[in-house]
Protein backbone atom coordinates (compact mmCIF):
# COMPACT_ATOMS: atom_id res chain seq x y z
CA UNK A 1 0.00 0.00 0.00
CA UNK A 2 2.56 2.06 0.68
CA UNK A 3 4.56 1.93 -1.86
CA UNK A 4 1.57 2.13 -3.59
CA UNK A 5 0.65 5.64 -2.60
CA UNK A 6 4.46 7.25 -2.57
CA UNK A 7 6.52 5.05 -4.95
CA UNK A 8 6.52 4.51 -8.78
CA UNK A 9 4.25 1.11 -9.21
CA UNK A 10 5.80 -2.55 -8.42
CA UNK A 11 6.56 -4.69 -11.39
CA UNK A 12 5.01 -8.20 -11.58
CA UNK A 13 5.30 -11.33 -13.87
CA UNK A 14 2.50 -11.94 -16.85
CA UNK A 15 0.88 -14.82 -16.80
CA UNK A 16 3.59 -16.42 -19.43
CA UNK A 17 6.15 -15.16 -16.43
CA UNK A 18 8.36 -13.95 -19.04
CA UNK A 19 8.46 -10.38 -18.78
CA UNK A 20 7.75 -7.91 -16.09
CA UNK A 21 5.00 -5.51 -16.25
CA UNK A 22 3.24 -2.72 -14.34
CA UNK A 23 0.31 -3.26 -12.12
CA UNK A 24 -3.07 -3.00 -14.02
CA UNK A 25 -3.77 -0.17 -11.62
CA UNK A 26 -1.21 2.11 -12.24
CA UNK A 27 -2.67 3.25 -15.90
CA UNK A 28 -6.05 4.16 -15.09
CA UNK A 29 -4.79 6.11 -11.47
CA UNK A 30 -2.03 7.70 -14.08
CA UNK A 31 -4.70 8.79 -16.18
CA UNK A 32 -6.77 9.96 -13.34
CA UNK A 33 -3.26 12.36 -12.38
CA UNK A 34 -3.27 13.31 -15.93
CA UNK A 35 -7.12 14.43 -16.26
CA UNK A 36 -6.76 16.33 -13.17
CA UNK A 37 -3.92 18.30 -14.04
CA UNK A 38 -4.98 18.76 -18.02
CA UNK A 39 -8.58 18.73 -17.79
CA UNK A 40 -8.94 20.40 -21.14
CA UNK A 41 -7.16 17.72 -23.01
CA UNK A 42 -9.70 14.32 -23.81
CA UNK A 43 -9.32 11.30 -21.91
CA UNK A 44 -7.93 9.13 -25.19
CA UNK A 45 -5.46 11.95 -26.04
CA UNK A 46 -3.76 11.69 -22.89
CA UNK A 47 -3.42 7.83 -23.01
CA UNK A 48 -1.98 8.16 -26.50
CA UNK A 49 0.62 10.55 -25.01
CA UNK A 50 1.07 8.75 -21.68
CA UNK A 51 1.79 5.48 -24.22
CA UNK A 52 4.20 7.28 -26.56
CA UNK A 53 6.30 8.42 -23.15
CA UNK A 54 6.16 4.35 -21.53
CA UNK A 55 3.79 5.18 -18.89
CA UNK A 56 6.23 8.07 -17.55
CA UNK A 57 3.53 10.76 -16.09
CA UNK A 58 5.91 13.65 -15.53
CA UNK A 59 7.01 13.28 -19.07
CA UNK A 60 3.73 13.05 -20.33
CA UNK A 61 2.60 16.26 -18.22
CA UNK A 62 5.71 18.44 -19.03
CA UNK A 63 5.06 17.76 -22.47
CA UNK A 64 1.45 19.09 -22.50
CA UNK A 65 2.70 22.12 -20.87
CA UNK A 66 5.32 22.48 -22.97
CA UNK A 67 4.24 25.40 -25.47
CA UNK A 68 6.70 24.24 -28.00
CA UNK A 69 5.08 20.68 -28.15
CA UNK A 70 2.64 20.02 -30.98
CA UNK A 71 -0.55 20.98 -29.41
CA UNK A 72 -3.35 18.39 -28.45
CA UNK A 73 -6.22 19.35 -30.06
CA UNK A 74 -8.81 20.38 -27.17
CA UNK A 75 -11.72 19.42 -26.40
CA UNK A 76 -14.78 19.27 -28.96
CA UNK A 77 -17.58 20.77 -26.40
CA UNK A 78 -20.90 21.68 -27.68
CA UNK A 79 -22.21 25.42 -26.44
CA UNK A 80 -24.97 23.96 -25.02
CA UNK A 81 -25.73 20.68 -23.09
CA UNK A 82 -27.66 18.44 -25.92
CA UNK A 83 -31.00 17.31 -25.31
CA UNK A 84 -33.59 14.55 -26.23
CA UNK A 85 -36.85 13.99 -25.36
CA UNK A 86 -36.67 9.83 -25.59
CA UNK A 87 -34.75 7.33 -28.03
CA UNK A 88 -38.30 5.36 -28.75
CA UNK A 89 -39.48 7.92 -31.12
CA UNK A 90 -36.15 7.07 -33.02
CA UNK A 91 -37.07 3.72 -33.66
CA UNK A 92 -39.78 2.72 -35.60
CA UNK A 93 -41.65 -0.50 -35.91
CA UNK A 94 -41.33 -1.63 -38.95
CA UNK A 95 -44.86 -3.64 -39.72
CA UNK A 96 -47.01 -0.55 -38.45
CA UNK A 97 -45.04 2.48 -38.92
CA UNK A 98 -45.58 3.76 -35.29
CA UNK A 99 -42.68 4.57 -32.81
CA UNK A 100 -41.40 1.21 -31.43
CA UNK A 101 -41.89 0.14 -27.85
CA UNK A 102 -38.84 -2.58 -27.99
CA UNK A 103 -36.00 -1.72 -26.59
CA UNK A 104 -33.36 -0.24 -29.09
CA UNK A 105 -29.73 -1.40 -29.60
CA UNK A 106 -27.59 1.18 -27.61
CA UNK A 107 -26.57 3.39 -30.50
CA UNK A 108 -23.49 4.67 -28.93
CA UNK A 109 -20.01 3.95 -30.73
CA UNK A 110 -16.48 3.87 -29.83
CA UNK A 111 -15.55 7.54 -30.35
CA UNK A 112 -19.20 8.70 -29.86
CA UNK A 113 -21.36 10.14 -27.41
CA UNK A 114 -25.07 9.12 -26.93
CA UNK A 115 -26.95 11.92 -24.84
CA UNK A 116 -30.04 10.48 -23.08
CA UNK A 117 -32.45 12.55 -21.56
CA UNK A 118 -35.48 10.35 -21.18
CA UNK A 119 -36.01 8.20 -17.34
CA UNK A 120 -36.89 5.11 -19.75
CA UNK A 121 -34.17 5.14 -22.30
CA UNK A 122 -31.62 5.99 -18.54
CA UNK A 123 -32.80 3.28 -17.11
CA UNK A 124 -32.34 0.74 -19.75
CA UNK A 125 -29.42 1.63 -21.38
CA UNK A 126 -27.11 2.76 -18.59
CA UNK A 127 -26.44 1.15 -15.20
CA UNK A 128 -28.86 4.29 -13.52
CA UNK A 129 -31.96 5.43 -12.99
CA UNK A 130 -33.53 9.37 -12.45
CA UNK A 131 -35.95 10.91 -11.27
CA UNK A 132 -35.80 14.58 -12.63
CA UNK A 133 -37.95 17.40 -9.94
CA UNK A 134 -37.08 15.28 -7.42
CA UNK A 135 -38.25 18.02 -4.10
CA UNK A 136 -40.84 20.47 -4.06
CA UNK A 137 -39.02 23.56 -6.10
CA UNK A 138 -38.35 25.64 -3.08
CA UNK A 139 -37.05 22.97 -1.16
CA UNK A 140 -34.31 21.86 -3.53
CA UNK A 141 -33.43 25.89 -4.03
CA UNK A 142 -33.59 26.63 -0.31
CA UNK A 143 -31.15 23.30 -0.12
CA UNK A 144 -29.03 24.67 -3.06
CA UNK A 145 -28.47 27.87 -1.01
CA UNK A 146 -27.30 26.27 1.86
CA UNK A 147 -24.95 24.41 0.23
CA UNK A 148 -23.23 27.12 -1.48
CA UNK A 149 -22.86 28.59 1.24
CA UNK A 150 -21.10 25.93 3.08
CA UNK A 151 -19.33 25.27 -0.32
CA UNK A 152 -17.27 28.74 0.40
CA UNK A 153 -15.28 26.16 2.97
CA UNK A 154 -14.71 23.44 0.90
CA UNK A 155 -11.35 22.04 -0.36
CA UNK A 156 -9.87 20.76 -3.21
CA UNK A 157 -8.97 16.95 -2.20
CA UNK A 158 -6.00 16.11 -2.76
CA UNK A 159 -3.53 13.04 -2.68
CA UNK A 160 0.31 12.00 -2.83
CA UNK A 161 1.19 9.98 -5.62
CA UNK A 162 4.60 8.78 -7.07
CA UNK A 163 6.14 11.94 -5.19
CA UNK A 164 3.57 14.48 -6.85
CA UNK A 165 0.71 16.05 -4.99
CA UNK A 166 -2.60 16.16 -7.25
CA UNK A 167 -5.61 17.56 -6.56
CA UNK A 168 -9.19 17.33 -8.19
CA UNK A 169 -10.37 19.45 -10.10
CA UNK A 170 -13.65 20.89 -8.03
CA UNK A 171 -13.88 20.77 -4.74
CA UNK A 172 -15.78 18.92 -1.81
CA UNK A 173 -17.31 18.00 1.69
CA UNK A 174 -17.91 15.20 3.44
CA UNK A 175 -21.09 14.76 6.20
CA UNK A 176 -22.05 12.12 8.30
CA UNK A 177 -25.04 11.57 10.23
CA UNK A 178 -23.76 12.18 13.58
CA UNK A 179 -20.69 13.03 16.28
CA UNK A 180 -20.25 9.41 17.06
CA UNK A 181 -19.64 9.01 12.78
CA UNK A 182 -17.73 11.83 12.88
CA UNK A 183 -15.23 11.18 15.34
CA UNK A 184 -15.10 7.42 13.78
CA UNK A 185 -14.29 9.02 10.40
CA UNK A 186 -11.49 11.22 12.24
CA UNK A 187 -10.26 8.07 13.88
CA UNK A 188 -10.40 4.99 11.62
CA UNK A 189 -11.38 5.63 8.12
CA UNK A 190 -8.89 5.93 5.53
CA UNK A 191 -8.79 7.17 2.36
CA UNK A 192 -5.89 6.83 -0.43
CA UNK A 193 -3.48 6.14 2.02
CA UNK A 194 -4.87 9.15 4.35
CA UNK A 195 -7.61 10.58 6.18
CA UNK A 196 -10.23 13.31 5.48
CA UNK A 197 -9.84 15.56 8.38
CA UNK A 198 -12.74 17.79 7.64
CA UNK A 199 -15.96 16.19 8.52
CA UNK A 200 -18.90 17.80 9.39
CA UNK A 201 -22.55 16.46 10.81
CA UNK A 202 -24.94 16.91 7.98
CA UNK A 203 -27.03 20.21 8.00
CA UNK A 204 -31.14 20.17 8.77
CA UNK A 205 -31.85 20.34 4.95
CA UNK A 206 -29.51 17.28 4.03
CA UNK A 207 -30.80 15.82 7.20
CA UNK A 208 -34.16 16.33 5.85
CA UNK A 209 -33.61 15.42 1.96
CA UNK A 210 -31.79 12.34 3.19
CA UNK A 211 -34.60 10.55 4.52
CA UNK A 212 -36.90 11.26 1.01
CA UNK A 213 -33.69 9.86 -0.91
CA UNK A 214 -33.80 6.59 1.17
CA UNK A 215 -37.45 5.65 0.97
CA UNK A 216 -36.77 6.54 -3.06
CA UNK A 217 -33.91 4.36 -3.18
CA UNK A 218 -35.33 1.72 -1.44
CA UNK A 219 -38.10 1.64 -3.71
CA UNK A 220 -36.05 1.91 -6.96
CA UNK A 221 -33.80 -0.84 -5.99
CA UNK A 222 -36.81 -3.34 -5.87
CA UNK A 223 -38.03 -1.79 -8.82
CA UNK A 224 -34.84 -2.73 -10.46
CA UNK A 225 -34.85 -5.90 -9.70
CA UNK A 226 -38.43 -6.69 -10.96
CA UNK A 227 -37.39 -4.92 -14.28
CA UNK A 228 -33.66 -5.77 -14.91
CA UNK A 229 -33.72 -9.11 -12.66
CA UNK A 230 -36.67 -11.05 -13.59
CA UNK A 231 -37.44 -10.14 -9.50
CA UNK A 232 -34.78 -12.04 -8.18
CA UNK A 233 -32.03 -10.21 -6.15
CA UNK A 234 -28.79 -11.13 -8.01
CA UNK A 235 -26.51 -12.67 -4.83
CA UNK A 236 -23.83 -10.14 -5.20
CA UNK A 237 -26.33 -7.34 -4.22
CA UNK A 238 -26.13 -6.34 -0.41
CA UNK A 239 -29.53 -7.69 1.36
CA UNK A 240 -30.16 -5.32 3.99
CA UNK A 241 -31.75 -2.02 2.78
CA UNK A 242 -29.83 1.13 1.91
CA UNK A 243 -29.04 3.54 4.32
CA UNK A 244 -27.66 6.70 3.24
CA UNK A 245 -25.82 7.76 6.36
CA UNK A 246 -22.85 9.35 4.79
CA UNK A 247 -22.89 12.34 1.73
CA UNK A 248 -20.26 13.61 -0.46
CA UNK A 249 -20.98 16.99 -1.45
CA UNK A 250 -19.21 18.38 -4.46
CA UNK A 251 -19.13 21.88 -5.78
CA UNK A 252 -18.55 22.75 -9.57
CA UNK A 253 -17.32 26.14 -9.72
CA UNK A 254 -17.23 27.20 -13.16
CA UNK A 255 -17.44 25.32 -16.56
CA UNK A 256 -13.94 23.52 -16.17
CA UNK A 257 -14.20 22.40 -12.72
CA UNK A 258 -15.03 18.37 -13.38
CA UNK A 259 -14.06 15.05 -12.31
CA UNK A 260 -12.68 12.65 -14.30
CA UNK A 261 -13.10 8.96 -15.53
CA UNK A 262 -13.25 7.18 -11.70
CA UNK A 263 -15.39 4.57 -9.93
CA UNK A 264 -16.55 4.94 -6.19
CA UNK A 265 -14.06 3.45 -3.57
CA UNK A 266 -15.57 0.33 -2.67
CA UNK A 267 -13.85 -0.13 0.49
CA UNK A 268 -16.40 0.95 2.94
CA UNK A 269 -19.36 0.43 0.72
CA UNK A 270 -19.19 -2.98 0.01
CA UNK A 271 -19.65 -5.25 -3.27
CA UNK A 272 -22.39 -3.90 -5.68
CA UNK A 273 -23.00 -0.63 -3.75
CA UNK A 274 -26.35 2.06 -4.77
CA UNK A 275 -25.09 5.72 -4.70
CA UNK A 276 -27.86 8.08 -4.86
CA UNK A 277 -26.79 11.37 -6.27
CA UNK A 278 -28.44 14.33 -5.94
CA UNK A 279 -27.69 17.38 -8.85
CA UNK A 280 -28.53 21.12 -7.87
CA UNK A 281 -27.63 24.52 -9.71
CA UNK A 282 -26.18 24.34 -13.44
CA UNK A 283 -26.75 21.58 -15.57
CA UNK A 284 -23.49 19.29 -16.26
CA UNK A 285 -23.36 16.04 -18.13
CA UNK A 286 -22.55 13.05 -16.37
CA UNK A 287 -20.55 10.31 -18.65
CA UNK A 288 -21.10 6.95 -18.29
CA UNK A 289 -18.08 4.75 -20.32
CA UNK A 290 -18.75 0.64 -20.04
CA UNK A 291 -15.30 -0.86 -19.09
CA UNK A 292 -16.19 -4.39 -18.87
CA UNK A 293 -18.52 -6.81 -20.14
CA UNK A 294 -17.45 -10.48 -18.78
CA UNK A 295 -19.81 -10.28 -15.33
CA UNK A 296 -22.60 -12.43 -15.20
CA UNK A 297 -24.77 -9.55 -14.87
CA UNK A 298 -23.50 -7.93 -18.17
CA UNK A 299 -26.48 -8.34 -20.70
CA UNK A 300 -25.84 -9.17 -24.51
CA UNK A 301 -26.76 -6.17 -25.51
CA UNK A 302 -23.35 -4.69 -24.74
CA UNK A 303 -21.33 -7.45 -26.10
CA UNK A 304 -17.78 -5.70 -25.98
CA UNK A 305 -17.27 -2.11 -23.88
CA UNK A 306 -14.20 -1.67 -26.47
CA UNK A 307 -16.71 -1.26 -29.34
CA UNK A 308 -19.09 1.16 -27.79
CA UNK A 309 -18.60 4.38 -26.88
CA UNK A 310 -19.83 7.18 -23.80
CA UNK A 311 -22.45 7.63 -22.47
CA UNK A 312 -23.75 11.06 -21.58
CA UNK A 313 -26.53 12.09 -19.13
CA UNK A 314 -27.61 15.93 -18.40
CA UNK A 315 -28.43 16.36 -14.89
CA UNK A 316 -30.64 18.91 -14.25
CA UNK A 317 -31.38 21.22 -11.23
CA UNK A 318 -33.11 18.98 -8.73
CA UNK A 319 -32.68 15.76 -10.28
CA UNK A 320 -31.94 12.53 -8.27
CA UNK A 321 -30.14 10.08 -10.44
CA UNK A 322 -29.61 6.46 -9.11
CA UNK A 323 -26.14 4.37 -9.62
CA UNK A 324 -27.51 1.05 -9.18
CA UNK A 325 -25.46 -2.77 -8.44
CA UNK A 326 -22.89 -2.94 -11.26
CA UNK A 327 -21.96 0.87 -11.88
CA UNK A 328 -19.15 0.76 -10.16
CA UNK A 329 -18.30 -2.75 -11.00
CA UNK A 330 -18.40 -2.45 -15.04
CA UNK A 331 -18.33 1.25 -15.54
CA UNK A 332 -16.48 4.72 -15.18
CA UNK A 333 -18.44 7.74 -15.02
CA UNK A 334 -16.77 11.44 -15.09
CA UNK A 335 -18.28 15.03 -14.84
CA UNK A 336 -16.16 16.74 -18.07
CA UNK A 337 -15.12 19.92 -18.55
CA UNK A 338 -18.08 22.13 -20.36
CA UNK A 339 -17.06 25.01 -22.74
CA UNK A 340 -20.09 26.78 -21.90
CA UNK A 341 -23.17 26.52 -19.63
CA UNK A 342 -27.13 27.94 -19.14
CA UNK A 343 -26.58 29.56 -16.11
CA UNK A 344 -28.76 28.64 -12.77
CA UNK A 345 -31.14 31.01 -11.84
CA UNK A 346 -29.75 30.59 -8.22
CA UNK A 347 -26.61 29.32 -8.93
CA UNK A 348 -24.81 30.96 -11.57
CA UNK A 349 -22.36 28.85 -13.49
CA UNK A 350 -21.90 26.38 -10.09
CA UNK A 351 -23.14 22.92 -9.39
CA UNK A 352 -23.85 21.34 -6.51
CA UNK A 353 -24.02 17.11 -6.05
CA UNK A 354 -24.93 15.33 -3.29
CA UNK A 355 -23.57 11.55 -3.29
CA UNK A 356 -25.72 10.02 -0.69
CA UNK A 357 -24.17 6.91 0.10
CA UNK A 358 -24.37 3.56 3.00
CA UNK A 359 -21.09 3.15 4.77
CA UNK A 360 -21.96 -0.79 5.58
CA UNK A 361 -21.66 -1.99 9.25
CA UNK A 362 -19.89 -4.81 7.67
CA UNK A 363 -17.43 -3.28 6.12
CA UNK A 364 -16.50 -0.92 8.96
CA UNK A 365 -12.12 -0.54 9.03
CA UNK A 366 -11.90 -2.65 11.77
CA UNK A 367 -12.71 -5.32 9.01
CA UNK A 368 -10.39 -3.96 6.37
CA UNK A 369 -7.50 -5.80 5.96
CA UNK A 370 -4.08 -4.16 6.65
CA UNK A 371 -0.80 -4.05 4.44
CA UNK A 372 2.36 -5.07 6.39
CA UNK A 373 3.37 -1.37 6.72
CA UNK A 374 0.29 -0.60 8.69
CA UNK A 375 -2.06 1.12 6.16
CA UNK A 376 -5.19 -0.11 5.47
CA UNK A 377 -5.74 -2.02 2.11
CA UNK A 378 -8.14 -0.95 -0.94
CA UNK A 379 -11.31 -3.22 -1.75
CA UNK A 380 -11.05 -3.42 -5.58
CA UNK A 381 -12.44 -6.09 -8.29
CA UNK A 382 -11.23 -7.48 -11.40
CA UNK A 383 -13.10 -6.09 -14.08
CA UNK A 384 -10.47 -5.30 -16.97
CA UNK A 385 -11.53 -6.57 -20.28
CA UNK A 386 -8.29 -5.21 -21.75
CA UNK A 387 -6.32 -7.34 -19.77
CA UNK A 388 -8.14 -10.60 -20.53
CA UNK A 389 -8.27 -10.16 -24.27
CA UNK A 390 -4.35 -9.29 -23.98
CA UNK A 391 -4.42 -12.40 -21.96
CA UNK A 392 -2.73 -10.55 -19.06
CA UNK A 393 -5.57 -11.19 -16.74
CA UNK A 394 -7.14 -14.59 -16.57
CA UNK A 395 -11.23 -14.72 -17.08
CA UNK A 396 -12.08 -16.73 -14.65
CA UNK A 397 -10.85 -14.28 -12.14
CA UNK A 398 -13.63 -12.25 -13.52
CA UNK A 399 -15.69 -10.43 -10.61
CA UNK A 400 -13.22 -11.64 -7.98
CA UNK A 401 -12.29 -8.63 -4.75
CA UNK A 402 -9.38 -8.70 -3.26
CA UNK A 403 -7.86 -5.73 -1.03
CA UNK A 404 -4.93 -3.86 -2.22
O1 LIG B 1 -20.88 15.22 -9.54
C1 LIG B 1 -21.31 14.15 -9.93
O2 LIG B 1 -22.36 14.03 -10.55
C2 LIG B 1 -20.52 12.89 -9.68
C3 LIG B 1 -19.67 12.92 -8.46
C4 LIG B 1 -18.91 11.67 -8.27
O3 LIG B 1 -18.72 10.90 -9.17
C5 LIG B 1 -18.37 11.34 -6.96
O4 LIG B 1 -18.53 12.10 -5.99
O5 LIG B 1 -17.77 10.26 -6.82
FE1 LIG C 1 -17.98 9.01 -8.42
Amino acid sequence: MDAFVTKKPKKRKTSDGTADEPLEESTDVKLAILASLHPEIEQEMLLDILLAHEGDVQATSEILKSPSAPRPVKKTTKNTIAGQTSLRSFTIDQSSGEPSSKKPKLLSKKGQTLYLYDPQDISEHTPCSIIHNFLPAQEANELLSELLEESKTFQKASFKLFDTIVSSPHTSGFYVGSQKELQEQKDDYHYNGGRITDVRTLTPKLEAVRARVQETVNSAIQERIRTHHGSQKPRCQPSEPWCANAAFVNCYNGPQESVGWHTDQLTYLGPHPTIASFSLGVTREFRLRRTSSFLPSSSDDHPNPNLTGQISLPLPHNSLLIMHSTTQEEWKHSVSPSQTLTPHPVSGNTRINVTYRHYRSQFHPKYTPKCHCGVPGVLRVVTNDAKVAEGRERKENWGRYFYM
